[in-house]
């Protein structure tokens, strides 16, 4: 592979924003994309893979590049340098890779391979807390897994469209994708393309939502003509989800603390042909004291570490911090004790995260029915991403008796 000058520039300022100005990843890649016009697919492709790599493997890279968290901009070359070698990249005579030690870099990355939170790129914190919570052998085989990058998955928009018609839809569109065993409403890419720009995509025929999210709405076991409250909405990956199996038929609420992010539901909403949802955002406990008792099924995709989505998310690995952790615990547990007040007797409750730290799961759940005898455990999904192939999350279903 031959390097470019300006794709390589692109790809050192965006880590610059990254790593010094704390933007997020994603809309980092999302701006640098956009750069410049004539860049054809291997392009745009070299941009966005090697800035994730880079976020990905900052730990390591930095150890091996001796930087010490000092992300200058003659710094940033000597990580992308290391990044190079190490995917056997032959370096340009560039003034930035002047006495790039390429025999040492290799040294190194095989020195490293024996610290796990160095190997693996992760905080040390983070490290222990893994260990923790799930023991060496499995944390261990979680985070290879979460270091793979994501795959692309679709969730078809049975509303509109069926999953064979639309793989067909979108080949012509040049766009190949297969089934996801064990998931009806999924579709993989075969190759990385930007389907945000599809006709398929404008029509409204899928969402982007991995295949482990995908398991959540049908796990709430809703049917047409119910009453749901989809209680952290968000921008509403699961409440579109929920309307095409309730066939747009009966009541979705999709509440979420921030206005902004419901807003974006809305437009979701419409692009997906979905007319169920009413929204309503949570600025008091008002809105949740109204729906007392009412719900035939209440939603709580909590928010979390996002531990089990790492893959897809790399800089959260960076940004996340021990003390969030203790939060955003306290957080799940004071919604899950709140928010299933909404469900009626004989409703459902599923309460999922996409963590994969018992403490943010079931252990939330074993607390949760001791202090609420009227709900019963019906059962709980883990899933692992080693196992899965996909994000980390956890499902569990309640139900209330009486
Ligand atoms: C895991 S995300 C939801 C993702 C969304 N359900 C989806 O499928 O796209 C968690 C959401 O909870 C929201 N949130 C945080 N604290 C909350 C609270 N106290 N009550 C309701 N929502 C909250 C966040 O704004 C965020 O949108």
């Amino acid at each position: 592979m031959r390097l470019h000058r300006n794709l390589c520039f692109t790809v050192i300022d965006s880590l610059n924003a990254i790593f010094n100005d704390e933007e997020y990843a994603g809309k980092v890649v999302e701006k640098a994309l956009k750069r410049d016009k004539r860049w054809g697919a291997r392009d745009r492709k070299f941009v966005a893979e090697t800035i994730y790599d880079i976020v990905r493997w900052k730990r390591l890279y930095n150890e091996i590049a001796g930087t010490k968290d000092h992300f200058t901009r003659d710094n940033l070359w000597k990580l992308f340098a290391v990044w190079a070698v190490l995917k056997g990249i032959e370096l340009p005579d560039w003034k930035y890779f002047e006495g790039t030690p390429v025999r040492r870099i290799k040294g190194k990355f095989d020195e490293a391979q024996s610290t796990r939170a160095i190997k693996e790129s992760i905080p040390d914190w983070m490290d222990e807390v893994g260990v923790k919570e799930l023991g060496e052998a499995v944390w261990s085989r979680e985070l290879t897994a979460l270091n793979l990058k994501a795959e692309v998955i679709l969730r078809v928009n049975t509303l509109k469209i069926d999953i064979a018609t639309l793989q067909k839809f979108l080949r012509k569109e040049e766009i190949e994708t297969e089934k996801v065993r064990d998931n009806p409403t999924a579709l993989r890419l075969t190759e990385r393309k930007n389907v945000f720009l599809t006709d398929a995509f404008k029509r409204g025929y899928f969402e982007v939502q991995d295949a482990s999210s995908q398991l959540v709405a049908p796990f709430l076991q809703v049917q047409p003509g119910m009453r749901v409250v989809d209680t952290c909405a968000g921008a509403g990956g699961k409440t579109l989800h929920l309307a095409s199996i309730m066939q747009n038929k009966g009541q979705i609420i999709a509440m979420d603390i921030y206005a902004g992010k419901l807003a974006q539901l809305k437009k979701r909403a419409k692009r997906a042909g979905v007319h169920n949802v009413d929204m309503r955002v949570i600025e008091n406990t008002k809105v949740i004291k109204k729906l007392k008792d009412s719900a035939d099924a209440v939603l709580i995709d909590a928010p979390c570490s996002g531990i089990g989505v790492l893959k897809r998310n790399p800089d959260s690995k960076w940004k996340l911090q021990p003390e969030f952790l203790d939060t955003i615990r306290a957080t799940q547990a004071e919604i899950l004790s709140s928010y299933s007040r909404m469900v009626k007797k004989g409703g459902k409750l599923v309460y999922a995260t996409c963590s994969i730290l018992p403490s943010e799961n079931q252990d939330q759940v074993t607390s949760f029915l001791k202090s609420h005898p009227e709900f019963k455990f019906v059962e709980d999904r883990k899933i692992l991403p080693s196992k899965s192939g996909f994000d980390g999350f956890y499902m569990a279903l309640l139900e209330r008796e009486n």
